[in-house]
């Protein structure tokens, strides 16, 4: 049980509130959970995590998977300390395992621009993989302009900055439990 979720949040002196609760994304995680243990059964999917915002949710979605599944993870960084991308992805760490021939899971906490799933897929394919299935936490519909796979996604949400679930804003709120938004008002001031 999770204990840290207040009704609103400062963060860097701006006021985020509650979007989706603890249980919104319970039930949301179970069902993703639900329909990747139909699709892989047999078949020992690898789940590729990628650091630092989706370890919270990767580790409830393999909670959530009841068949035999494999974990490793990669490490990128475009954000930095802002609220926009740089445009630029960092490699700060990349896999371990030997995906060659695996059936793998990709997931990520958010698709904002999609700079980030579109550079991890060119990434993981050149390891030859069998399959390359993308899962994402949160996609951000109308902020994604590059081209990006996306076969599993928990939520469509507007293009505002959110935090909370292992989503960070220079890099504090990872530990709120439930997903928070800035509130528009201060977005349009910016
Ligand atoms: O679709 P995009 O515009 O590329 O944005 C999505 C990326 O942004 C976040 O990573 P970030 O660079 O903030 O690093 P972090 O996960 O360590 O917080 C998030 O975890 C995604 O990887
Ligand atoms: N915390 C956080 N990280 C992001 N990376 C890309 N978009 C976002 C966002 O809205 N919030």
């Amino acid at each position: 049980m999770s204990l840290y979720k207040p009704e609103t949040v400062q963060c860097n002196g701006e006021t985020f509130s509650i979007y989706l609760t603890e249980e919104e994304l319970e039930e949301r995680i179970a069902e993703l959970g639900k329909e990747l243990s139909e699709k892989y059964e047999g078949q020992n999917p690898i789940f590729i995590g990628v650091l630092n915002g989706a370890y919270i949710f990767l580790s409830d979605l393999m909670r959530s998977v009841e068949i035999p599944c494999e974990v490793d993870f990669l490490k990128l960084s475009s954000y930095g300390d802002e609220k926009v991308s740089s445009g630029e992805v960092t490699d700060l760490k990349d896999i371990d395992a030997d995906i060659e021939g695996r059936n793998v899971i990709l997931v990520e906490d958010i698709v904002d621009t999609g700079l980030s799933m579109n550079y991890l897929l060119d990434k993981l394919e050149k390891k030859n993989p069998e399959s390359i299935a993308t899962v994402t936490l949160l996609h951000k519909t109308e902020a994604t302009h590059h081209e990006v796979q996306l076969d599993y996604v928990g939520f469509k949400i507007p293009t505002l900055f959110v935090l909370g679930y292992g989503l960070d804003y220079a890099q504090e709120g990872r530990n709120l439990a439930q997903i928070y938004i800035l509130d528009e008002e201060d977005q349009e001031n910016e």
